[in-house]
């Protein structure tokens, strides 16, 4: 089956609301909430096929947009690549302008609308900021504290509670302290061998967990899956549902394995080289461009990187990049949106 070129945006307003529409009935996926966009034509670039797209179904003209999120999905009767961007300037006023109910929704409202199976991606992609913030080993919790605090006021929204050569039981009482204090400040994507119990935090796995984790699903229930991204959860294995889902990548066996558990992102390293790890090969761009284009997930680049380089990691095809010290110790000078 011939794959159909599809353009679409997950527009965002001033006020970080994103616009959504309802497909006609008797359309491909009718009835359901979409993305505003549709196919691009033959001698178009990607550019201007999402700006013909939104003028004619919107009314709108776009002014910024960047590429967000790449998708090759299969429907039964259809195979489309879901080429979706992300708008974040425009001028008119957006409206249906043919006939299709629109709504702007809070991001977190997505999860409340049906939207075809291709688009759960998508979601998670419109909902997960630019920067993830991995906690670097501090000397003391004040110092902890205090990057958080700086981290939080330069506009980090996500962070990893990391911690090396602390035990479980040390690392989760840490992490209690942690989310009492600045729990609604970020997303907490938080480590260990179980899924965390605290309300909204998520669950990042190392590759080693996410091998394990992996062979156990696969090899006990064949397509089980437990990330929230699949929208199916299992405890058999005694897991609580993490609100996220997140695996360390640096292969392409790992991300598919991220993949078939569901997970909702991943990150993916070493991108460059680092000073903590001086005798890994990094990935280097070309290859980075390739492991993105093979997975349907939002995934950030970590190893070296800072968020100067954003607009090569989007260009790339990334969700945003990921780092320790790049977003540690001088996250006072970051902005939180320098792409737009
Ligand atoms: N626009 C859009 N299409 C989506 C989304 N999710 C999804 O699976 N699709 C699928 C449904 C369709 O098979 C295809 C988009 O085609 P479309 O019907 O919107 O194309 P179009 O705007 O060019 O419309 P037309 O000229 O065919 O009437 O992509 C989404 O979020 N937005
Ligand atoms: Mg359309």
């Amino acid at each position: 089956m011939r794959r159909i070129h599809v353009i679409a945006a997950v527009i965002r307003d001033a006020q970080n609301r994103i616009l959504i529409a309802k497909r006609p009935d008797h359309a491909h996926q009718g009835g359901l909430w979409e993305f505003p966009g549709g196919k691009v034509e033959e001698a178009e670039t990607r550019r201007d096929g999402l700006g013909r797209e939104l003028l004619e179904e919107l009314g709108i003209a776009v002014t910024e947009a960047r590429p967000l999120l790449d998708i090759r999905h299969d429907y039964p009767d259809k195979s489309v690549r879901l080429d979706v961007w992300l708008v974040t300037g425009f001028d008119g006023e957006a409206h249906g302008a043919e006939g299709q109910p629109v709504r702007w929704v809070a991001a977190a409202e997505l999860d409340e609308y049906a939207f075809p199976a291709a688009n759960a991606p998508i979601v998670r992609a419109a909902q997960l900021p630019e920067q993830y913030l991995i906690t670097p080993d501090v000397a003391d919790e004040a110092e902890l504290f205090s990057g958080l605090e700086r981290a939080r006021d330069a506009g980090i929204r996500m962070v990893q509670l990391r911690q090396t050569g602390l035990d479980d039981a040390a690392y989760q009482a840490l992490a209690q302290r942690v989310l009492e204090k600045f729990g609604g400040d970020f997303q907490w994507m938080l480590k260990g061998d179980t899924s965390p119990v605290w309300p909204g935090a998520g669950w990042h796995l190392t590759s080693r967990q996410l091998r394990a984790m992996w062979t156990r699903q696969t090899q006990g229930q064949p397509g089980a899956t437990i990330g929230s991204g699949a929208g199916l959860l299992q405890d058999e294995d005694s897991f609580s549902s993490p609100a996220l889902l997140a695996a360390s990548c640096h292969n392409a066996e790992e991300l598919k394995m991220a993949a078939d558990l569901g997970a909702d992102f991943v990150t993916l390293s070493p991108i460059n080289s680092t000073a903590s790890h001086p005798d890994v090969q990094p990935l280097g761009w070309e290859r980075v461009r390739e492991l993105i284009d093979s997975v349907n997930m939002p995934v950030y680049l970590l190893g070296g990187l800072s968020a100067n380089e954003l607009p090569e990691a989007f260009e790339a095809g990334a969700q945003g990049v990921a780092g320790i010290r790049q977003l540690w110790g001088r996250s006072s000078s970051i902005s939180s949106n320098v792409a737009s």
